[in-house]
């Protein structure tokens, strides 16, 4: 069921995308809207020059892309982000860190409700949240587990005995039945079970590796922790990649754990360390961190391992992506950690390559694995377009796609859209360019720091600034309620990360839109893209396809390549037999460690090809 607020936007933006598409897709939308500066109006545009694109036809010329450009913003140009107003609570006043300090009141010891900032950012959009959910949408979903002994799913958080506290946080929730992968997952774990745990975007898996852990330390008898100088010692460490993912994490495992006694601290890059470092002084029993920034207290002793018993990667996949698995393996290999089989593992992800299942596996101690999403299950809670746009047209063509928008949002107000560059660069100068044009638009990558990636996304979800021009350091985990459209403007290289980009919209049951900007630039990715729509009951353009029966998978490089067996990586790789699946879609081969991974990436792999650009050290700290 959709909420009229959500209908409305995605009913406008995918009529006028049906209309585009109906009059051959690229660019060709003949609305006629106020002309603005910069604004390119349809009929002034650069198009193919045939109705549909064919596959492959001659790259644009790129001269011609200056038309529309914008040499970027002037140095003094304040940004929108920077002139919301301070969200109660939320703001510098309140001491800008000093905001992370989580549900404790630091003077007095006392525990703050995490709840009472709620309704008011729910209020602001007329919505309450965790109503008008369809989770009925989840009902039908294939799930698959395999590993030994699998304990069965539940059906209600009334049949698991997961402790009053934490119940008591549930129903503050508004959580009212488990998710699939929560009925599955939950029991697993609580049963002391490893869980390797593949589910779709946005279905409630940060609660699925939350509640068992929170309600394990409530009921476990631990042994003294020692009580050193100044080390501290978690009892659960939660792992994600990002910054921003791991205070979202931070925020949900503080609400679950309201008044249980189980504190729960966070550390990550960007933010002064002191301030965390009281934080982990003042006692942690669950720690979420993202891994440079935990690599540093452990290397300053601040943090020890050693009495660690949960283990959670949030974004596994992407935890031992090529590039960042080294420093997984320091944390979890060669500090104090206990090794696995003496600490519980839980690996989550919407994707799960089987190269890196063969890597997740050393980490884990006769493991369930777990699927919850297959084919044309509830991705098609997320209406997917996809539309031929040159280089050149891309500006004028979001611009149609707003200006729809904002003609049809409920009470004046604006759709939340998030809108995917590759570049930071790139993501400033479009940023600046909506702004000039009327559409508060803020951003959030790499170079921005950390204050100001915390106030874009402030801005955002609050509804003060409703675009925000990210890269892929927001593609992931991220869980922002009414985003009701996302834009890739500039197609990914890889097929996971637009599975990641576009879970923004469509969570938790809800409806979403996702557009995509497609050119030559990208037939990489056209089979893999056309396959992927496919499966989740899209309607692939007859050009699209064209693409991808054309292309093949080597150009794009291995890694987007299907396997059988259906979407989020659902299957088990130790299903493929002894040779352990053999060359599977990475093409590297390999047996299992990090040195047989170095060709199948490729040059397009996730973070160094994508948002974060080379030579930044993006949110990984
Ligand atoms: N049982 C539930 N009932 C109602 N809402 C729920 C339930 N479980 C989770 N949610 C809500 O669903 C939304 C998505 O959850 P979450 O962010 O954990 O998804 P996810 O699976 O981790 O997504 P991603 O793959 O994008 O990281 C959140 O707003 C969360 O509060």
């Amino acid at each position: 069921m959709r909420t009229s607020w959500a209908d409305s936007v995605s009913n406008s933006a995918a009529e006028n995308v049906t209309a585009a598409a109906t009059n051959n897709g690229p660019a060709s939308s003949a609305s006629s809207r106020p002309s603005r500066s910069s604004y390119v109006p349809p009929h002034l545009r650069n198009r193919p020059p045939s109705a549909e694109p064919l596959a492959p036809t001659p790259k644009e010329n790129l001269a011609s892309t200056n038309r529309s450009a914008y040499p970027g913003p002037p140095p003094s140009q304040p940004r929108w982000g920077s002139r919301e107003p301070a969200r109660p609570g939320s703001g510098p006043s309140r001491g800008g860190w000093g905001n992370r300090t989580g549900g404790w009141d630091r003077g007095r010891e006392r525990e703050v409700n995490p709840f009472e900032n709620d309704e008011p950012a729910e209020e602001a959009f007329g919505e309450q949240e965790n109503t008008g959910i369809n989770f009925d949408a989840y009902e039908d979903i294939p799930v698959e587990t395999s590993g030994d002994n699998v304990p069965p799913p539940v059906n209600t958080f009334a049949e698991i005995d997961l402790g009053d506290a934490l119940n008591e946080n549930i129903r503050r929730c508004k959580y009212v039945k488990p998710t699939p992968v929560q009925r599955h997952a939950i029991p697993i774990s609580l049963g002391g079970r490893d869980l390797m745990a593949c589910a779709q975007t946005g279905s409630g898996k940060t609660a699925a590796f939350c509640f068992p852990i929170i309600s394990g330390i409530m009921k476990g008898q631990y042994a003294q922790r020692p009580r050193g100088a100044r080390t501290v010692y978690p009892l659960a460490l939660i792992l994600s990649p990002t910054r921003e993912l791991s205070c979202q994490i931070h925020d949900e495992a503080k609400k679950f754990s309201y008044q249980t006694g189980v504190r729960v601290v966070v550390a990550y890059g960007g933010a002064p360390i002191n301030q965390q470092l009281r934080e982990l002084e003042r006692g942690v029993d669950i720690l979420v961190a993202t891994p440079g920034r935990l690599v540093d207290l452990l290397e300053r002793a601040r943090v020890s391992l050693q009495m660690v018993k949960y283990l959670a990667l949030d974004e596994a996949d992407r935890m031992l992506d090529m590039g960042f698995e080294p420093q997984i393996r320091k944390i979890v290999e060669q500090m104090d950690m206990p090794p696995r089989g003496m600490r519980q593992t839980m690996l989550f992800s919407a994707t799960f390559p089987k190269e890196i299942q063969r890597l997740a596996s050393d980490f884990l101690s006769n493991y369930i694995f777990l699927a919850v999403g297959r084919v044309g299950s509830s991705t098609d809670l997320i209406v997917q377009r996809v539309e031929y746009v040159l280089e050149s047209d891309k500006r004028s063509h979001l611009m149609d796609l707003l200006h729809a928008q904002r003609a049809n949002g409920t009470h004046g107000k604006q759709a939340l859209t998030l809108v995917f560059v590759e570049t930071k660069k790139g993501a400033d100068s479009l940023e600046h360019w909506l702004c000039m044009n009327g559409f508060p638009a803020t951003t959030i990558h790499g170079d921005r720091s950390q204050q100001e990636r915390e106030q874009a996304l402030r801005s955002f979800k609050s509804g003060t600034t409703p675009i925000l021009v990210a890269t892929d350091v927001a593609a992931r985990g991220l869980d922002i309620p009414h985003v009701a459209h996302v834009v890739n403007f500039d197609l990914p290289n890889d097929i996971d990360d637009y599975v990641h980009r576009i879970g923004r919209t469509g969570r938790a049951g809800k409806m979403g839109l996702a557009t995509a900007f497609f050119n030559d630039n990208n037939a990489s990715l056209a089979r893999s893209l056309s396959e992927l729509m496919q499966e989740a009951n899209q309607e692939v353009p007859s050009w699209l396809a064209r693409y991808a029966a054309r292309s093949s998978y080597g150009g794009g490089g291995g890694r987007n390549r299907r396997t059988g067996g259906g979407r989020f990586g659902g299957r088990d790789f130790r299903r493929d037999g002894p040779s352990r699946g053999g060359s599977d879609y990475y093409g590297g081969g390999g047996g299992g460690n990090s040195s047989g991974m170095g060709g199948g990436y490729g040059p397009s792999s996730g973070y160094g090809g994508g948002g974060y650009g080379s030579g930044v050290t993006s949110a990984w700290d």
